[in-house]
């Protein structure tokens, strides 16, 4: 196993409050991890230092063996990790240019967006919302569109926020089994949950943040409800 990203000394406070304070977030190329804990621990707080959308004090970090800064943020890492709301914002537009807007951003050919966007779509199950406006997308369309968007970036990295947390039902299956097949691209995927289904997906490791400090649990751990 390679490391895809390690950070050392990896802290963040609120005033006086110390949220946490990780010795070392180390994770693996092609590999999935849950994060968990309880309520207010830290997950998205975590997750959004890594995407470079909070601060936080950080040691020594390495992307892909090479040394770099958290702040600010780099283009590198701009590049090769993607976050996923629990609630995506999206424009008003229609999902089609929704998924096709991060490649466009990037400078991605016309002729060769569409394709992929296409195909992204076919994956997430979402090709017959193409023309309509996310804002009357039920809550599992809208996150298996937000899984499109996300997906056809091809990021080295996933940060997946409670990805289930609003969903019930087949919304809910709907996204658990597309977890699995977010790695087929060889991307990393972590996701904050407290949903046993997610956690208990094959494969998947387990990150435990528990009183500032990150437990790594193994692949087949319990899966217990202590916080
Ligand atoms: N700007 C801020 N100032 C002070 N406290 C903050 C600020 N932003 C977040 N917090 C606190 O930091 C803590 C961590 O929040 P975070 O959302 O990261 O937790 P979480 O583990 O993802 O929680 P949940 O499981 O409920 O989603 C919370 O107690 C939150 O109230």
């Amino acid at each position: 196993m390679s490391a895809l990203l390690t950070v050392r000394g990896l802290s963040r406070r609120h005033g006086e409050r110390l949220l946490f304070d990780i010795d070392e977030l180390r994770l693996e190329a092609a590999s999935a991890y849950v994060l968990t804990g309880a309520n207010g621990v830290g997950k998205s707080t975590l997750l959004r230092a890594l995407a470079g959308l909070e601060r936080v004090e950080a040691g020594q970090v390495e992307f892909e063996g090479k040394p770099l800064a958290l702040h600010p943020y780099p283009k590198a890492l701009r590049q090769a990790i993607v976050y996923v709301h629990q609630h995506p914002i999206m424009f008003s537009t229609s999902v089609f240019h929704n998924i096709a807007y991060g490649l466009l951003a990037r400078g991605e050919a016309k002729a060769r967006v569409a394709p992929l966007v296409e195909e992204a779509m076919a994956w997430a199950g979402v090709t017959y919302l193409a023309d309509t406006d996310p804002a009357r997308l039920s809550g599992g369309e809208k996150q298996r569109v937000a899984l499109a968007r996300a997906r056809v970036l091809q990021p080295r990295l996933l940060l997946l926020d409670e990805p289930t947390a609003n969903l019930d039902g087949a919304a809910r299956e709907q996204v658990i089994a597309l977890i699995p097949t977010l790695m087929e691209k060889g991307s990393t995927v972590v996701m904050a949950c407290h949903d046993r289904d997610l956690i208990g997906l094959p494969g998947v490791r387990r990150l435990k943040l528990r009183d500032g400090r990150l437990e790594y649990r193994p692949i087949k751990g319990d899966i217990d409800e202590t916080p």
